[in-house]
């Protein structure tokens, strides 16, 4: 149960104290009136008993007032719960997801290799929407009809113990019967939220590969899968449904039991003569304001079962732990590889393998290599996407996995071959860089990437909205955003994947300008595709399988005679020759 409260509220469970405390308050408050409703008869019940004595007017006057102040006690404590229930709801809810959303991006990349990106919109959106339900409703619910028959119990047991007992005697079948089949219950909730997952998957794929299925004619297939994967949720929720519910109907039945059981027994004792009528009457009325929370209780209890899984898959993530480190970097010095050793999640083979090299401050290094000999891995291990398993990266003299993070990234600018453009303006679009760059940085920026021209013709020239992803531009227009993203950030480290290979001859020459603007006097690794692109780097080094297997200038690499040679020739020979393929 702490378990419960614990996930569900994100870590925090004294954020639900004030909830708690008021959903007793308000449940007692509820319970009152049944008390003094058998005042009020208790009180006529004497006068036609004991006509002698008189009606006692006094305290029916009493008890009226106290029933009239009542209402507004019971007003306030119903609204102060629902404030305190709706508050910590949409905390969670707002506050939950931000910080859910603050706290991936601090992990390592390998997280995201492992989980599915739209199982992580599901959980930010469904998971987070289900736990925001069960704290407005649910969790108060759950206090007041947990406490109020605890409650009830103890206050009852001293007025009739036989009563109490018949009250409560079937009530720990019931709760039995859930306990012994949580596991059942468990398991299909899993299945569900899984089956839910793949379906919104599966529609995500077929909605963002909705090009390449219309040009490749597979729409059947791929529809196929979209089919199956609904059809599997469907299965799973009707499971859900037809095991949960009658299980919850069990159980409210033989807890609910206990009210026949206590009427038969009452009237069996107050025929005999060993029960009042209006102790009778008494149990008759706290047994049904009892009862009635109660069966809300297990109304809700499938679908709290339900917001424990998906706020147990909340709190996994948060448990995930992110990048440590607190060191700043010296980015003015060397980028060290020492006997680097790196492979991806549980990859058997080594994306690198023992590598070690020397990249010098304010020089151009060129990576070459086949493709996936582990040139864009480099990259991303200077960037500390990820931490490496064996050996180490040093920049500065300062070990990586001992940097922090964020710092380390202002250090560096990096340009994507497959740049991503967020669904804003193409000025914000380029602000990445420097967010508090003006319009004149931004333009200038632009200029010097040789994007301004295309974009100041556009109708609304920088506040032109991009489409998500940046659908809306060419590839080459894309590149130069980019690079003006980069040269805005005027990072002294620059990481480019160079992509112009796929560039006609205008774009490319374009965008080889804004890439000349860019690496200039900075310390620069550039992974090239296109090798007549960097024969003028400082130093080149070539990889093979994740090995570096030959290391020198264009010259002395040709002069080698070696892979690199043997590359360029193939290129030298064939214009338009990609390394990558
Ligand atoms: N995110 C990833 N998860 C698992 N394996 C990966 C991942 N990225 C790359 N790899 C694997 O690591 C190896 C090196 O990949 P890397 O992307 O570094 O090669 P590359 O030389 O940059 O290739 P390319 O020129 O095609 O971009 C490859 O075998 C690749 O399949």
């Amino acid at each position: 149960m702490m378990q419960y409260f614990t996930n569900i509220s994100g870590g925090n469970v004294r954020s639900l104290w004030p909830m708690g405390i008021s959903a007793v308050l308000d449940g007692i408050v509820r319970v009152l009136p049944a008390a003094l409703l058998v005042d009020i008869f208790n009180t006529i019940y004497m006068y036609f008993a004991e006509p002698q004595l008189g009606l006692d007017t006094t305290r029916l006057w009493t008890v009226s007032i106290v029933l009239f102040v009542w209402m507004f006690v019971s007003y306030w404590t119903f609204s102060v719960q629902y404030d305190r229930s709706f508050y910590v709801a949409y905390r969670q809810a707002a506050s939950g997801r931000l910080e859910l959303a603050e706290h991936i991006r601090g992990l390592s990349l390998g997280f995201f290799n492992r989980r599915d990106p739209a199982d992580m919109t599901n959980m930010l959106l469904s998971d987070y929407g289900q736990v925001e339900t069960t704290i407005s409703h649910n969790v108060p619910q759950l206090i007041s009809g947990l406490i109020l028959p605890m409650l009830a119990f103890i206050s009852l047991i001293f007025l009739d113990w036989r009563m109490t007992l018949a009250m409560f005697v079937a009530l720990p079948f019931g709760v039995l019967l859930l306990w012994l089949t949580s596991s059942l219950q468990e398991r299909l909730c899993e299945n569900q939220v899984k089956a839910r997952n793949e379906a919104a998957s599966r529609l995500q794929e077929y909605l963002g590969g909705i090009r390449e299925i219309k040009a490749h004619n597979v729409g059947g297939e791929r529809f196929q899968r979209l089919r199956i994967s609904f059809q599997r949720l469907k299965e799973t929720s009707i499971a859900l449904e037809a095991i949960i519910g009658p299980l919850i109907m069990g159980a409210m039945l033989l807890a609910r039991s206990g009210m026949t059981i206590m009427i038969v027994v009452g009237s069996y004792l107050l025929v005999g003569g060993s029960l009042s009528l209006p102790t009778f009457l008494l149990f008759l009325l706290v047994g049904t304001r009892i009862f009635d929370p109660l069966t809300t209780v297990l109304l809700n209890y499938g679908e709290m079962k339900y917001s424990a899984y998906s706020a147990q898959r909340i709190m996994d993530v948060k448990r995930e732990q992110p990048l440590q480190g607190d060191k700043d970097i010296n980015p003015a010095g060397s980028i060290v590889f020492d006997r680097v050793t790196f492979r991806y999640n549980d990859h058997a083979v080594p994306a690198l393998q023992d590598v070690s090299f020397t990249i010098k401050p304010n020089t151009i290094t060129a990576l070459v290599g086949y493709s996936g000999s582990g040139k864009s891995t480099v990259t991303r291990l200077i960037s500390r996407f990820w931490d490496v398993q064996q050996g180490e990266i040093r920049i500065g003299g300062q070990a990586l996995s001992d940097a922090d993070p964020e710092r380390l990234l202002e250090h560096i600018a990096i340009v994507f071959q497959d740049v991503y453009l967020f669904q804003d303006t193409i000025g914000n679009n380029i602000r990445i860089g420097n967010m508090n760059a003006t319009q004149a940085e931004v333009e200038a920026a632009a200029k010097r990437a040789c994007c301004h021209d295309f974009i100041a013709a556009l109708p609304q020239g920088y506040d032109t909205p991009v489409g998500e992803g940046g659908s809306t531009l060419s590839g080459g227009e894309k590149q130069r955003i980019s690079i003006a993203r980069a040269l805005l950030k005027d990072a002294p480290i620059v990481l480019l994947d160079e992509a112009t290979a796929s560039l006609d001859a205008e774009n490319e020459s374009a965008v080889q300008q804004a890439i000349n603007e860019l690496v200039a006097h900075k310390t620069v690794v550039i992974i090239a595709h296109r090798l007549k692109t960097i024969q003028y780097a400082d130093h080149i080094i070539v990889l093979e399988q994740g090995r570096v297997i030959e290391e020198g200038t264009h010259e002395s690499l040709v002069a080698d005679e070696g892979v690199y040679c043997k590359l360029w020739g193939l290129q030298q020979d064939a214009e338009g020759w990609n390394v990558r393929t």
